[in-house]
């Protein structure tokens, strides 16, 4: 028997990989090569290359066959078969026939659907049921069991007989023009990992029939017929790889079919000895990420990066020992990863992705879906409730595309194609993060979670809290995603943090959540988060301006007052209510002084807008075109700018240039005004060199103008209604002069556009209240 072995480095093709989805994506930013630099680092450490793989047999294989030596105490001279009787070994072509006559054609499955199709599998089968073995009768329980311990031992996996089972599944039998397809086996039952094919002797034996076995850019070719006629042999792999059995030439081929089990195989010690020599590295690799987890930081690496793995998985058959081949080692060396103080600093988990891609073939549409189920827990890290909801950006935190090879299906109609890849990663964060992790999962749960340990006295709650405030910072849009598309005055996430700020008394994480209100966020530009290009969390609603009231009463005006004014600066217009309700509450609870500035700077913020808006006239007509632009036409620009209402245009190039000319830039169905500042018709005249364009400014931009004098008007009232308003909410007190820390930046705002009131402040600089 031969194994032709056509040995690729598939670790260097990964590395190869990672390097060109980097490459594409010039230039690349400080933060990103960081963060590329640890994948490429990360990918070197955990998986073995394949040079390596050759010298350490015992880091297993995905595919073996080995010819059976009859020393190893292997003896099967005949079987039965119901409805045939006893057949002796080597098969005879008498037995042959007969046994033929009960084999039934073997289908094969695609999808749900069982299938029969001879151009896919031609080969017949008999079911287990059918077959015993009343000559030796441990063959089963004896015989194979010691062929298969043995066997996956080379497989990197160490086993008795009741962490695993060889179940028989099937007899199959080939004749010439036999063959089966690539494909994958199916998982047939619970734990089946692997497939075992021992073929038995025939008279005949056959020729062809090489089994081709491919995993993960390596492929094993086997061919063993010339052991067909004398003696045994085996051939074992792991179901989820792809194979293929080429065509019989001549004879006939007779092997019995079984489906390995696994319970619960541990390592080979081997493997660990390995693994223990090799964390170094994996944990080098990490040494930035675990630098910037221990300060409780996502900046550069995030919280969470995903392997994938190079083995496949189905649904609910997972666990730690469920991992195949190397897959077992990447995960092991990634639970073993230890901090500086010697303490298991990861928390790993599975699961499966699926990526559906569907191309209409007209350009048109396209769509793509990614779906992330079975999330499993692999070590003792505590349950993570919201685990499901969790979902991994392919591009950021995948430490290589899981994506760049086959789809696993495929479906065709016209120019139309579905693709679904299906893939299995093992997903680790640092345990320091695990709340900022949960956040992801939704703020809601992780609050959930933190408000439980405030009242458990959890230790590392302070830690939590700091984490969630954090994720807020960096993910602002999500953290408030809901809130801000669906209901704008709801805001179910600012009080829960502040009470829990206020609970155990952190000052600083109060002073970045105010902070943080007052900032203006923006959307990511794509996903799908593009309902507003930014916002402000702000002041929503009563019940955030009470428990910001809280806060400035357990932490002290003094510390929060530069933030606060700074927040009320930039709410205001949109929440005047709840900024008067913030003021009210502080009087009512007796900061009386805070009460007042909260409420003064909020009138102001008001007044010196409608001081401004009272500051625009109606504007009196002109042919002033002030904000006209015609690049290339220096003179006609500073015609439209001024105050003459007509020009006459003398390009040349005939009446056809002219006529082009004002076409172009003088259109009167094209209204220029609000592009290029101007309005005017062109028409043009005369005739060949003397033809000329007269321009003839219109009233548009005027109107323009009023229009918009107009709007303002209507707003300046509405916003002297509303200050009355205010003004009637918050109850009347000796006004406290806020004008030592407002006068800078409320000239700074008469300034500024008409649209609205963006005020600046640079909290740090901006001096306290002293009153
Ligand atoms: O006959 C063989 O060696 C392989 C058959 C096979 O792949 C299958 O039955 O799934
Ligand atoms: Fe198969």
């Amino acid at each position: 028997m031969t194994c032709f072995h056509e040995h690729q480095a598939s670790l260097i093709c990964m590395y190869m990989h990672c390097m060109c989805r980097y490459k594409s994506k010039a230039p690349m930013e400080g933060v990103e090569t960081q963060r590329q630099q640890l994948f490429i680092d990360l990918a070197k450490a955990l998986w073995i290359p394949s040079d390596e793989k050759k010298q350490k047999p015992s880091l297993g294989t995905f595919a073996l066959c080995e010819t059976v030596k009859y020393s190893d105490g292997f003896i099967l001279p005949s079987f039965h078969v119901e409805g045939v009787g006893e057949l002796r070994l080597p098969l005879c072509a008498e037995d042959s026939a007969k046994l033929r006559s009960v084999c039934e054609q073997a289908p094969f499955g695609k999808g749900s659907a069982t299938l029969v199709d001879t151009r896919v599998r031609r080969c017949w089968q008999v079911d287990a049921s059918k077959i015993s073995f009343p000559g030796v009768p441990e063959f089963l329980s004896k015989t194979v069991q010691g062929l298969v311990t043995k066997a996956v031992a080379s497989m990197g996996l160490v086993g008795d007989s009741a962490q695993l089972e060889a179940h028989l599944y099937k007899l199959l039998f080939y004749e010439p023009g036999g063959h089966f397809s690539v494909h994958r086996d199916t998982e047939k039952e619970k734990g089946m990992f692997a497939t075992l094919i021992l073929q038995l002797p025939t008279d005949e034996g056959y020729t062809g029939g090489k089994l081709v076995v491919k995993h993960h850019n390596e492929t094993k070719k086997f061919d063993a017929h010339m052991v067909s006629t004398l003696g045994f042999c085996y051939t074992v792999f792991f179901a989820d790889c792809l194979h293929e059995l080429e065509e019989i030439e001549t004879g006939t081929r007779l092997c019995l079919a079984f489906n390995l089990v696994k319970r619960d195989c541990s390592l080979d010690p081997r493997h660990m000895e390995y693994i223990s020599n090799r964390v170094g590295k994996v944990e080098t690799a990490f040494q930035l990420w675990m630098e910037e987890a221990s300060q409780r930081k996502i900046d550069v690496f995030g919280a969470k990066m995903a392997i994938p793995l190079q083995h496949k998985y189905t649904e609910g058959n997972l666990s730690f020992s469920g991992l195949k081949g190397e897959d077992s080692v990447v995960a092991e060396l990634l639970k073993e990863c230890r901090d500086q103080n010697g303490e298991k600093w990861l928390s790993v988990h599975f699961c499966l992705v699926t990526k559906y891609l569907l191309d209409e073939g007209d350009e048109c549409y396209t769509e793509e879906t990614l779906e992330f189920k079975n999330w499993t827990q692999l070590d003792d890290s505590p349950p993570f409730e919201a685990i499901e909801k969790l979902s991994v950006d392919m591009e950021k935190e995948t430490i290589i595309d899981p994506f760049n090879d086959e789809p696993d299906d495929e479906e065709y109609a016209g120019a139309r194609v579905e693709q679904w890849y299906h893939r299995a990663m093992l997903v680790v964060w640092p345990k320091l993060l695990s709340m900022a992790v949960a956040c992801e999962a939704g703020v809601s749960g992780a609050l959930d979670q933190l408000e439980s340990d405030v009242e458990t006295g959890h230790p590392s709650f302070k830690d939590g809290l700091h984490q969630i405030v954090s994720y807020c910072e960096n993910h602002a849009p999500q953290a408030w995603h809901d809130v801000q598309v669906y209901k704008p005055i709801q805001d179910p996430v600012t009080p829960r943090l502040l009470n829990l700020c206020i609970k155990s008394s952190v000052l600083e994480d109060a002073m970045r959540i105010l902070q943080l209100l007052a900032k203006t966020v923006c959307y990511e530009t794509s996903g799908s988060l593009r309902h507003e290009a930014s916002f402000k969390v702000g002041l929503r609603n009563f019940e955030v301006a009470n428990v910001v009231s809280s806060a400035i009463q357990v932490f002290g005006w003094d510390s929060l007052s530069p933030l606060i004014t700074s927040l009320v600066k930039e709410c205001a217009l949109t929440q005047g209510e709840p900024c008067a309700q913030l003021a009210k509450q502080l009087i009512s609870i007796g900061i009386e002084d805070a009460g007042v500035i909260v409420a003064e700077t909020t009138f102001k913020v008001f007044e010196s807008l409608i001081t401004d808006l009272e500051s625009h006239k109606m504007p009196e007509f002109s042919w002033h075109q002030p904000k006209a632009k015609l690049p290339g036409y220096p003179g006609i620009e500073s015609f439209l700018r001024g105050p003459l209402e007509k020009y006459v245009y003398k390009g040349g190039g005939g009446l056809p240039a002219m006529r082009a000319f004002g076409e172009k830039h003088f259109c009167q169905w094209r209204d220029r005004s609000i592009n290029y500042g101007y309005s005017a018709i062109g028409t043009p005249d005369g005739r060949g060199q003397g033809a000329f364009c007269v321009i003839q400014k219109t009233r548009r931009v005027y109107e323009r103008r009023v229009d918009i004098w107009r709007v303002e008007q209507a707003r300046l009232n509405r916003l002297k209604l509303e200050l009355e308003k205010l003004r009637s909410l918050v109850p009347r007190t000796n006004p406290v002069n806020p004008t030592s820390f407002f006068s800078a930046s409320a000239s700074g705002e008469r300034k500024r556009g008409r649209e609205d009131v963006e005020v600046t402040t640079n909290t740090e600089k901006r001096p306290r209240s002293s009153s």
